[in-house]
Parts: C-alpha cells; sequence; structure tokens
C-alpha cells in the first residue's frame, strides 16, 4: 500500500463506530476503492474505519496519560481499557455515578461516524450484518447449522435495504388481510386470503372525514396548556425538546366526548360496520404523512437526523425514516402520533366493537370475554399515557427517524390490529368460566407488574442515575458516562419489559379461545417484534457501550424469558 498512511501490521487507535472513544487497533489491510481500512479490536472485532477515524498510537497516549494523571485510579482504569476488556461493577449507585461524571470526560473527540461500505445500511444495521458476517464465517468453519442459518437469512432479510419494499407492500397487505379474515366465519390466519372485494369498497368519504376529525381532535387535546411540559433525553447536540405530556387528560376528555355523543345517539357501531374503509383512509393518511416526512426530511440538518434510515436509498429513507423529532414549532409530530390518535383510536375501536357484538348478539352486555378484552388493552392505553414521560426514554422516541415505518405503524398497524381480539368476538363468541376468567385476570396482572415495574425503574434511573430510591441497585459504568443497571429488574433478564408486555399479551388472546388462530395474531407477531427489537437493542447497545455491554450480558444471561431465552 504504497500511498497509504497506515500500514497493514500498524498498530493504531481507532474510533469506535458511532461513539468518540478510541480503542487501540491494528491495521489488517486496506480497499482502495472503497477507501476503507480494515482493522481489528483486540477482543477480535473486525471492522472497516475511514482514514480519519483512525489516530497514531504515539500523540494519543501522550495526551490520554497528561489528562489521566491528575484523574482517580478508577478514572485510570476505565481510560485505559479496550472494547475486549471488562469494566469493574460498582456496587454503590453514588460511587458509579461520581465515576459517570467524570467518565465523560473521556468523550474528547468528536468526529463524523463512518460511512460504511454498506451505504444503504444504518448503524444498528451494520452491526447486524457485522454480526451475520461472523456468522457466516463461524458457520462456514463449522459446518452448516440450520436454525443458525434461518436465523441469518432472517437477519439479512431485515437489514437489506431491498427489504424496505417488502415492508412497504406487504404491511398494508397483511392489515387488509386480517381485516378480511376477520368478517368471516371461519377465519384462518394459513389459508389463502378471501377474494379481494371492489375496489369502491374500500372508499368511504365520510370515513375519511371521521379520521380527519379525529386526529384533529387530538391535536387539539395535545396542544392545549394542560399538563406537564417534560425533557427529553438530550440530543447529539446536548439539546433537551421539551414535550406536552398531557396524554391522560386527552384519553380522559375523548372517553366523556365519546360518552356524551353515544348518550346523544351516536351509532359508534359504524366503526365496526365500516373497519375496512376506515382503514383505507387512515392508510392513505399516513402515507401522505410520510411523504411529507420525507420531504421535509430532506431540508434538516444533518444533527437533526437520526443514525438510520439516511443511506442515500430513497425508498429505505422514506420506510425507515430519516428525521429524529420532526417538528412544527413546538408540535412534535413523532410524539404525537405515536402516543394519541392510534392509542386512544384503539379504545375507541375495541368500545365500538364491544356494542357491535351487544347489537348483533342482542345482549344486554358485552361477554366476559369481550369485557376482558376490552379492559385489559384499556388498562396498558392508560397506563401509557399516564406514565406517557417513560416514552421519551425508548428506543423509538431516542433513536429512530419518523418514516413510513412508525408513522403507518401509530397510525394504522396499532388501531386496526391491536384491535383485532375485539374484532374477531363480534363475530365469534367465546363462553368463558368464571375460574378462566380469574386465571385470565391474574396472569394480566403479573405481567402488567412487571412491565410497569420495570419500565418505570429504567425510566427513572435514566432520568436521574443518582435517585436516592435506587441506590440499592448495582450498576456497570460505561465509558459514555451513562450506567447500566444490572441488578433490580434489569439484573433478572436483559429486557424484562418485554417480559411483562408478552404476559400481558397472552393474556389478551386467552379470552378468544383457541377455535382459530387469528385472535392470536397479536401475540405471534409481538414475539417477532420484541425478538427483532431485542436484538437491534443488543447491537445498538454493544455499539454505545463496548465491553461494559459485554459485561452487562455476561452478568444478566437471558434476554428476555429468564433460563429459557
Ligand atoms: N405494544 C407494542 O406494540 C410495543 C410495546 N413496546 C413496549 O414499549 C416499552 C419500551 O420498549 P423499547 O423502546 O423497545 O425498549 P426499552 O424501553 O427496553 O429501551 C431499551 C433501552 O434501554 C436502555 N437500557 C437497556 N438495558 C439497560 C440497563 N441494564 N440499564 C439501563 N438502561 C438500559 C438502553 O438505552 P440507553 O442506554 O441509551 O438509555 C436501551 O437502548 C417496552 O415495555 C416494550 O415492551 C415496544 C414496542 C411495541
Ligand atoms: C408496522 C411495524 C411492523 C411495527 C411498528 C411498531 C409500532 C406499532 C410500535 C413501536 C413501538 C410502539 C410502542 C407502543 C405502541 C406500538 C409502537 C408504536 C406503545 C405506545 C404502546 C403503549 C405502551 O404503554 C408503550 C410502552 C407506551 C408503547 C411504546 C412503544
Amino acid at each position: 500500500m504504497p500511498t497509504v498512511k497506515y500500514q497493514k501490521g500498524d498498530t493504531v487507535m481507532g474510533r469506535w463506530p458511532g461513539s468518540s472513544l478510541y480503542y487501540q487497533v491494528k491495521v489488517l489491510g486496506f480497499d482502495s476503492k472503497s477507501q476503507l481500512y480494515t482493522v481489528i479490536y483486540k477482543d477480535g472485532t473486525e471492522l472497516e474505519l475511514k482514514e480519519q477515524d483512525i489516530k497514531n498510537v504515539t500523540g494519543f497516549q501522550t495526551r490520554s496519560r497528561s489528562r489521566s494523571r491528575s484523574r482517580s485510579p478508577g478514572r485510570r482504569r476505565s481510560r485505559s481499557r479496550s472494547p475486549a476488556r471488562t469494566t469493574r461493577r460498582s456496587s454503590s449507585r453514588t460511587a458509579s455515578s461520581r465515576r459517570d461524571t467524570r467518565l465523560k470526560d473521556t468523550v474528547e473527540v468528536r468526529l463524523s461516524p463512518v460511512v460504511s461500505a454498506y451505504v444503504a445500511l444504518s448503524l444498528s444495521d451494520y452491526s447486524i450484518l457485522l454480526i451475520v458476517k461472523n456468522m457466516i464465517r463461524r458457520n462456514a468453519e463449522e459446518k452448516l447449522n440450520l436454525t443458525k442459518m434461518i436465523l441469518l437469512i432472517f437477519l439479512l432479510f431485515l437489514v437489506l435495504p431491498t427489504g424496505a419494499y417488502f415492508w412497504l407492500l406487504f404491511l398494508p397487505a397483511w392489515v387488509l388481510f386480517v381485516i378480511l379474515q376477520g368478517n368471516l366465519t371461519d377465519p384462518s390466519l394459513i389459508n389463502a386470503p378471501p377474494p379481494l372485494p371492489p375496489l369502491d369498497t374500500f372508499w368511504d368519504a365520510q370515513a375519511l372525514c371521521f379520521v380527519i376529525l379525529w386526529i384533529l381532535f387530538q391535536a387539539l387535546l395535545y396542544i392545549l396548556p394542560v399538563g406537564k411540559l417534560s425533557e427529553g433525553m438530550p440530543l447529539r447536540s446536548g439539546v433537551r425538546l421539551k414535550y406536552r405530556t398531557n396524554g391522560f387528560f386527552a384519553i380522559m376528555v375523548s372517553a366523556i366526548v365519546v360518552a356524551v355523543a353515544v348518550h346523544q345517539g351516536a351509532d359508534l357501531t359504524y366503526i365496526h360496520s365500516h373497519f375496512l374503509q376506515l382503514a383505507t383512509a387512515t392508510f392513505i393518511i399516513s402515507v401522505l404523512l410520510s411523504i411529507y416526512l420525507y420531504v421535509r426530511s430532506r431540508y434538516a440538518a444533518s444533527e437533526e437526523l437520526a443514525l438510520g434510515g439516511n443511506s442515500g436509498n430513497v425508498v429505505y429513507d422514506f420506510f425507515k425514516g430519516r428525521e429524529l423529532n420532526p417538528r412544527i414549532k413546538n408540535f412534535d409530530l413523532k410524539f404525537f402520533c405515536e402516543m394519541r390518535p392510534g392509542l386512544i383510536g384503539w379504545c375507541l375501536i375495541n368500545f365500538a366493537m364491544a356494542l357491535a357484538e351487544m347489537k348483533k348478539h342482542n345482549l344486554d352486555a358485552p361477554s366476559y370475554a369481550m369485557i376482558l378484552v376490552n379492559l385489559f388493552q384499556l388498562l396498558y392505553v392508560v397506563d401509557g399515557l399516564w406514565n406517557e414521560e417513560a416514552i421519551l426514554t425508548t428506543m423509538d422516541l431516542m433513536h429512530d427517524g419518523f418514516g413510513f415505518m412508525l408513522a403507518f405503524g401509530d397510525l394504522v398497524w396499532v388501531p386496526f390490529t391491536y384491535t383485532l381480539q375485539a374484532y374477531y368476538l363480534v363475530l365469534h363468541p367465546n363462553a368463558l368460566s368464571l375460574p378462566a376468567v380469574i386465571a385470565i385476570v391474574t396472569l394480566k396482572l403479573i405481567g402488567f407488574y412487571i412491565f410497569r415495574k420495570s419500565n418505570s425503574e429504567k425510566n427513572a434511573f435514566r432520568r436521574n442515575p443518582s435517585n436516592p430510591k435506587l441506590s440499592h441497585l448495582k450498576t456497570i459504568p460505561t465509558a459514555t458516562g451513562k450506567s447500566l443497571l444490572v441488578s433490580g429488574w434489569w439484573g433478572v433478564v436483559r429486557h424484562p419489559n418485554y417480559l411483562g408486555d408478552l404476559i400481558m399479551a397472552l393474556a389478551w388472546s386467552l379470552p378468544c379461545g383457541f377455535s382459530h388462530l387469528l385472535p392470536w395474531y397479536y401475540m405471534i407477531y409481538f414475539i417477532i417484534l420484541l425478538v427483532h427489537r431485542d436484538s437491534r437493542d443488543m447491537s445498538e447497545c454493544r455499539r454505545k457501550y463496548g465491553s461494559a455491554w459485554d459485561e452487562y450480558c455476561r452478568t444478566v444471561r437471558y434476554r428476555i424469558i429468564p433460563r429459557v431465552y
């Protein structure tokens, strides 16, 4: 490599992707086409880095040493670490938060993120690709293992930009499929789809007006100066955005307005009889919104863009979303869409399904199964809105761009597929015995307890790591200045909140019985969604926290279900 700055075999300092931290690496080679160096970290991770993300060891060490001399031994220990080494666990919160503050000083060099050869992939996807690359190599060495290979193909399919084309077509088609199935006497998720109804049945101008009115009504409640103004997590620029967290107020006012409308003779069973038309109208709105989001993201400053979704591939970026927090003045589009029209709409639709069931079967009250589904999901939504501030520390709000996936997910997917159990029960009643009711309620409460406690614990910790109520918890400091909880709920499994959520999902499907797979759709989808989110989060955290994350994973061995997964 005659014109190349670093030679094969050189020991240099390489920036850890997505962070500002440098670790010692060995240069393995240089690709003149992509202008990228292949380097190997001490833990064996191979990465491709740009020249500007590599520094000479000499100058680097001098600076590090002169800085660390003035610091405590604990501080020096953490600075000398490579991603391969483990970090010591702190047994006291106060001590660790003190160290965290000091560790912040280690973020000293700011460089542009690596643009990998996989131009169309976000950084987290890039990490998945690295995992896949390693798996292929290992599989080739260890002979083929079928399960691993299937997982590998699945992962590749999820991350490749071409996957976006598939999902763009598949997701709306799936919503249509399940809605049509729910109307059949004998629905099946595995049979061929029922014949498409004539095109004009999809469209209803009145349905579109209702959807627009609903979204405007929710927008009005959102902008009212009622409720707390909460601060989001610090952005890359250091800025903390403010969010109006008045979701509980919004659902209460919505409930009163709906109750008054029903009292005045409004027939909510319209929602059941026009389910398809309402879904079509909402779908159109979500597409228009996504186009708007994509166009405005082209004018957004680079620090306003999410790490993923900026590949240059228009379809992939449109799907994933580019802008992190698109706002019109103080109106946060992502936060609003995730927490209001779809989420509160979900409860409204469930309630309408209960009325439709009563009308259809001439009942004085909804069935036990319908009541359970309604109450369980209402509790889930009300709890989400009551703890609305906690959403600000979730992956969607902190890391994901706002594009078609979330716009469609929030506005169409949530209200029109999460309501499938109630929709199913209208035409397919399922009688429940009292012991069955008690068992299902108990299961729901257990799931809810785990879900709420674990989410609140993480949220409280992220908001104030020195919170005295959390001082009994063990933590692992990380090089970014943030710590990881390693005892309490987050010491049981790596995603206790997913465990609670899955138990609740089970309790939502059980009231519908076992005659058909359709009401179990949510459970199946949710397992896939959460397993995928967990692996996405794992690679994201591995990238952010390096060795500290490895230590966390060694200490907390299971991801979602203790001793199983
Ligand atoms: N009903 C539905 O359709 C869905 C529901 N959900 C629910 O939403 C909730 C939020 O889920 P989601 O956003 O996916 O993920 P989490 O709320 O679990 O957030 C993951 C983040 O938490 C932080 N974290 C991870 N481990 C630790 C630890 N040991 N100590 C401290 N912080 C840690 C990391 O962020 P950092 O370190 O950067 O702070 C990580 O990126 C969950 O309860 C989930 O079940 C999610 C998706 C769909
Ligand atoms: C269309 C795709 C296949 C999937 C899109 C995923 C979205 C539907 C979900 C991503 C994260 C979500 C959350 C909730 C709803 C579903 C989406 C938007 C949530 C608001 C539900 C209520 C909970 O209490 C919560 C914890 C606030 C949830 C946060 C994540």
